[in-house]
């Protein structure tokens, strides 16, 4: 299928969507489980995700001398360190995309850490030959955390099997911290023990061992942000939706969507199942940091563009360096609602503004190899016709999208 198109409903909606696991959840408790020597039946609610399924995939075929994690950074980031540490060699590779993806910094962290490493193109990117581990005896160890929180995460699941541990100095700011938390609190699920002080930057783990422990992955908060954006443009007072499985006290930072969403207008209401989603007055104008929740952004940014919203967002640094230059593709593909994306401030303030235009030639969004691209845009679709390129993106975080956005929406595939 190269296009979706999508068609406007004339009434308004009342549905349960079944949302997808948590990817970000489901590959660090993959991890944490082979560490920890536990058997694959103590997790539960895995994600269909592609980046979960290639890291189930890759973790089964240790004896394989090339790990291709394909577009997934997680699976990249986190296994480098897992196969660092577990002393094989291996070539990891990925995707084009992937090989522009930065990793210097992780690369650096697990050579200070005893990881004998080399890079087979370009210094600071893969693919890379991980040639095994030997310990260099010391626990002090500092990371940026300004480019990618994945490093800091990857370094923190495998540090309680170092033979001393490791004190982790954070420099610099440090954007996506709850995926950091996550990533403790799920290492303490599996009975690992952390001094943190955030102040400092400081993260301590003393060498321990995992303790293999039952894991349920929660529904993925990130993929309920494009029912979000469905409750946000349906131009019905009464349409409404159920999201299941979310939980309220969510290991995701993504949760946030539940604030970002009350003055774009959704009120999100805890049901015991999920959240119940309903319409409710939206602002003009808002301002928002995606720093802690950067996946939002692009599902935000459209939002905005579509209903007239003056947006400005700071703290997206990090999208130039995702599954596309996320700010470029925005600023592409926005220019078709009739929305710009401007940079105000270089590389720190962005401001969506513009007129949502409901008439004149189709809108063809480009989805730039980027699940999120195609997804943020498809809740267009209840305001006008819209065609989306490639929607089998979206297998990357959410296979089953199109079959819950046909709850709600006509299609036709070509
Ligand atoms: O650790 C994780 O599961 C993730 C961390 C974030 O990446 P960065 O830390 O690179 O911002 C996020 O964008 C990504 O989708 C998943
Ligand atoms: C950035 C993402 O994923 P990753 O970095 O793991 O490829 C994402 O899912 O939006």
């Amino acid at each position: 299928m190269s296009h979706i198109r999508l068609f406007p409903r004339l009434n308004s909606f009342q549905e349960t969507i079944p949302l997808p696991s948590s990817k970000s959840e489901s590959n660090r408790a993959l991890i944490i489980n082979a560490l920890a020597g536990g058997d694959m039946a103590n997790l539960s609610n895995l994600a269909e995700a592609r980046d979960t399924q290639t890291m189930i995939r890759l973790l089964a075929d240790a004896g394989n001398p090339v790990a291709d994690v394909l577009d997934a950074g997680t699976t990249m980031r986190f296994l480098t360190a897992f196969y660092s540490i577990t002393g094989a060699t291996k070539k990891m590779t990925g995707t084009a995309r992937m090989c522009e993806r930065p990793i210097g910094i992780l690369v650096d962290a697990l050579r200070t850490l005893g990881a004998s490493i080399t890079y087979e193109n370009k210094e600071g990117y893969p693919p890379l030959q991980l040639n095994g581990f030997q310990y260099a005896g010391k626990r002090e160890l500092a990371i940026r955390g300004d480019v990618s929180s994945q490093f800091i995460s990857a370094i923190l699941m495998i540090s309680p099997l170092l033979p001393e541990g490791i004190a982790l100095q954070i420099t610099g700011s440090l954007g996506s911290k709850p995926y950091v938390e996550m990533t403790l609190a799920q290492m303490a699920q599996f009975g690992i023990k952390a001094s943190v002080d955030w102040s400092k930057g400081l993260i301590d783990i003393p060498a321990q061992k995992y303790i293999a422990a039952p894991f349920a992955v929660e529904s993925d908060w990130s993929g309920a942000s494009y029912w979000y954006s469905m409750v946000a443009l349906s131009p019905f007072e009464d349409s409404s939706l159920e999201l299941l499985g979310l939980k309220e006290d969510s290991l995701q930072g993504d949760a946030a969507i539940r604030d970002i969403m009350l003055p774009l207008g959704v009120k999100s209401t805890y049901t015991g199942k999920g959240y119940l989603l309903t319409k409710c007055e939206a602002v003009s104008e808002l301002s928002w940091d995606f720093t802690d929740c950067p996946d939002l952004a692009q599902t935000i940014s459209v939002v905005a563009a579509a209903k007239n919203i003056v947006l400005h967002l700071t703290g997206v640094e990090s999208l130039k360096v995702k599954e596309t230059d996320r700010v470029l593709a925005l600023q592409n593909e926005l220019k078709k609602l009739g929305s710009t994306l401007a940079e105000i401030k270089p590389n720190e303030l962005y401001t969506v503004s513009g007129s949502f235009g409901h008439s004149g030639s189709t809108p063809e969004i480009e989805t730039y190899d980027d699940h999120r691209m195609a997804m943020a845009f498809a809740p267009v679709g209840l305001l006008r016709e819209i065609v989306i390129h490639e929607p089998g993106v979206v297998a990357k975080s959410y296979p089953s999208f199109w079959n819950h956005v046909d709850l709600l929406l006509s299609s036709s595939a070509n």
